[in-house]
């Protein structure tokens, strides 16, 4: 297809290049944070999780790429990190480390000629401050999901999401150790296959793989599996009622054990089709925010189906928090209605 053929099929192209190009850089700058990782680059945020030097320095080079690449578009961004604990006296140091992470990533790139002080970086994290909702645009941003496996040198994820009158029209998710076809061994390359994939999709337009350095964008299919014997499902590493999974994989006769992963590399998986399910029950009380998700359901729902316990699409027109019954499920649209009713007696046998 002509470039000229593809922006008139397809009406975000402008927002798809600009949102590539702004994931690849702050994903370069992560690998790079990951490689040689310290204590003194994480500190603990006052909700207790993790935050790195690679969160705060992904999210300034996001905001500040969109800005570049659109610059006529007006500017909203809902975001997980902010710049309140870098304001602190004894952020300094850590603030000047993460202004020279950014200043040093753009110098390497040959893009853009421009340096940043404090001051800017700490603006530029207030920019994700937006409430986003049900209209106008908002770029949702997760600029590590999964800190938890990138401090451990496992999996994470870059997520970046375009929001439009309340739906989710654009993801981009940076997978810096995500292998692109099998993710059997997904802390390493296995047989050969591309590491560090840049995963992406507009709405209408099907979901497309490439390699983070750059390469021809390849087309991408969820499996078709319609019978859940044959099925695997994923769940979180961290943050998963194992009982409720086994109990749902039971009563649908899976047999592969859970593949175990850290972050929305797992929509990622499995929208290449790596697995067949995945299952997201969360700990009683915590409410998942759109960013956790945005990016990744639209790349599984260009060819699968991402529902809550309820089988509704997710909302996420309602702010910073996403409004869901319960779990996450996300499959192809063969073992939806299967995995749905396996749900339902699970849960309530668990009350
Ligand atoms: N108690 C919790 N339950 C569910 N998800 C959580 C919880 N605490 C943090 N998270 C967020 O869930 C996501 C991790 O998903 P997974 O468990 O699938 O890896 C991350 O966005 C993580 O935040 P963060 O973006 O700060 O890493
Ligand atoms: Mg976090
Ligand atoms: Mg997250
Ligand atoms: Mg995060």
């Amino acid at each position: 297809m002509s470039q000229l053929t593809e922006v008139a099929a397809n009406p975000y192209a402008d927002e798809l290049a600009a949102a590539k190009k702004a994931v690849s850089l702050a994903a370069r700058l992560c690998q790079r944070v990951q490689q040689g990782i310290l204590q003194s680059d994480i500190q603990s945020k006052a909700d207790r999780t993790p935050v790195t030097v690679a969160d705060y320095g992904s999210q300034v080079l996001i905001s500040l790429v969109l800005k570049k690449e659109l610059p006529s578009h007006s500017f909203s961004m809902v975001a997980e990190e902010d710049s309140e604990d870098l304001r602190k006296d004894d952020a300094q140091q850590i603030l000047e480390h993460i202004t020279s992470l950014v200043n040093e990533t753009i110098a390497n790139d040959d893009s853009y000629n421009m340096s940043l002080s404090k001051e800017d970086v700490l603006a530029a994290l207030d920019g994700g401050k937006s409430e986003g909702g049900p209209s106008g645009r908002h770029w949702i941003l997760d600029p590590i999901d999964g800190t938890k496996g990138f401090i451990r040198g496992d999996q994470y994820a870059v997520a970046l999401g375009l929001l439009d009158e309340g739906k989710v029209v654009l993801g981009v998710l940076g997978c810096p150790n995500l292998p692109s076809k099998s993710t059997n061994k997904h802390n390493g390359s296995s047989s050969g296959d591309q590491v560090g994939s840049l995963y992406f999709a507009t709405i209408g337009c099907g979901a497309k793989v490439q390699a983070l350095e750059g390469s021809e964008p390849q087309k991408i299919t969820i499996c078709s599996v319609n019978n859940p014997v044959d099925a695997s499902f994923f769940e979180s590493l961290e943050h998963s009622k194992r009982d409720l999974t086994s109990s749902i994989a039971e009563k649908l006769g899976v047999q592969a054990p859970p593949v175990r992963m850290d972050s929305q590399a797992k929509y990622a998986a499995l929208a290449q089709g790596d697995g067949a399910i995945y299952l997201r029950f969360s700990g009683k009380g915590y409410k998942e925010r759109v960013w956790d998700h945005a990016a990744g359901s639209i790349i599984v729902t260009a060819g699968g189906m991402v529902k809550d316990a309820s089988g509704n699409d997710l909302d996420f027109s309602k702010g910073r928090y996403l409004d869901r019954d319960r779990g996450i499920i996300a499959t192809n649209r063969y073992l939806m209605p299967m995995v749905l009713k396996a749900v339902q007696e699970a849960i309530d046998e668990e009350q």
